[in-house]
């Protein structure tokens, strides 16, 4: 199946092919559009985290816990990533897209751990129905891989996820102090020396019938923590008390969403966020998403310390070893929170 790029480019396309109209299918509600209060979207500003007074610490150590169990979504300002990082990240990820087809079409997914793959929509396999985007995924942690061009962006993203890697590990330090956690407990629990890192580039050209066509339908990321940055082009919505509110990221911002994975290790407090993203007819977009989760050989389980801090509150979720987690994420329709859902426990 060819990328949507391509399609995207033909110099007479209108409208779009019926296998990509995704509103047609779909309920009313889904259809009512985002409101624009996104001024209520937690900011959080990392430098708090690792200099501020005792006092301010606390405060920011206890608005983190509150945008995780509120809205499971923040905006992180001043988080030291110097913004010509972000900017060559986003350009060296736009010229991969770039790249003829056939250069490309070397890294398609075959299997979904796969180190690089390339491809469009979700799971094309699985989808009867397409979304407007293509994508480069790579895992770059335990171990580093990069597509061998361009030539610079091996350097760059070798860098970026490094940096990225340390913003998140102070945001999970954070966190954890939130639920009450001694220090080093879940970096220990979650194995995060070896961390799975997966940078996803999420491209979505211009589409000519918007109001029809989804970037990426409704759901939730599999790890703790995802950072998501774009090329100043709008599109994300985030799920809050059922209603879908735009956001509109402040300028040098990281968009910051907890994953399944904190919602299973802090047994349903910190919920992952539901999101999607949106197309448009303007202007191409670019977001670049890094998933930051446990080591991929940790059984995920809610913390026992946590738990025994409740009054030996039973566990809601069953263990998974996170490996398997994302394969079954990835090997499916993404649809919603149905893969948290399958290690949901209901008890009577
Ligand atoms: O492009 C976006 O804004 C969202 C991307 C996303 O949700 C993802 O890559 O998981
Ligand atoms: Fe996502």
């Amino acid at each position: 199946m060819s990328c949507v790029k391509v399609l995207a480019e033909l110099p007479d396309l209108k409208s779009i092919p019926s296998n990509y109209a995704y509103f047609s299918n779909i309920t009313k509600e889904d259809t009512i559009p985002a409101s624009d209060f996104e001024i209520s979207i937690p900011i959080i500003d990392f430098s708090l985290l690792t200099s501020a007074t005792p006092h301010e610490q606390i405060q920011v150590v206890e608005n983190l816990g509150k945008a995780c169990e509120d809205w499971g979504f923040f905006m992180l300002v001043n988080h030291g990533i110097p913004e010509t990082l972000m900017k060559e990240i986003i350009d060296v990820s736009n010229e991969f897209f770039n790249l003829p087809e056939e250069e490309k079409m070397q890294y398609e997914t075959k299997h979904v751990l796969d180190p690089i793959r390339f491809g469009t929509s979700f799971n094309t396999k699985k989808e009867e129905v397409f979304f407007w985007r293509d994508y480069l995924k790579i895992i770059v942690h335990p171990d580093f891989h990069c597509p061998k061009n361009p030539q610079v962006f091996s350097d760059i993203l070798l860098e970026y996820c490094k940096r990225s890697r340390e913003v998140v590990r102070k945001l999970i330090e954070g966190v954890s102090k939130s639920l009450g956690l001694e220090q080093g407990y879940t970096e220990k629990s979650l194995d995060l020396d070896s961390t799975m890192q997966i940078f996803v580039a999420n491209y979505y050209p211009r589409c000519p019938q918007p109001e029809l066509a989804m970037g990426l339908p409704p759901h939730s990321d599999h790890g703790l923590f995802t950072l998501l940055i774009q090329n100043g082009v709008a599109g994300l919505q985030i799920q809050k008390d059922g209603k879908w509110i735009n956001v509109n990221a402040l300028p040098n911002s990281i968009l910051v969403n907890t994953g399944d994975q904190l919602e299973i290790f802090s047994n349903g407090k910190y919920k992952s966020v539901l999101h999607r993203a949106t197309v448009n007819h303007r202007k191409t977009r670019i977001s670049l998403a890094m998933a930051n989760g446990p080591s991929p050989e940790n059984m995920v389980r809610p913390a026992a310390k946590l738990l025994e801090s409740e009054g030996n509150v039973l566990p809601a979720y069953t263990p998974m070893k996170y490996r398997e987690y994302i394969q079954v994420q990835q090997a499916n329709k993404l649809n919603a929170k149905t893969c948290v859902d399958r290690v949901k426990i209901r008890h009577e």
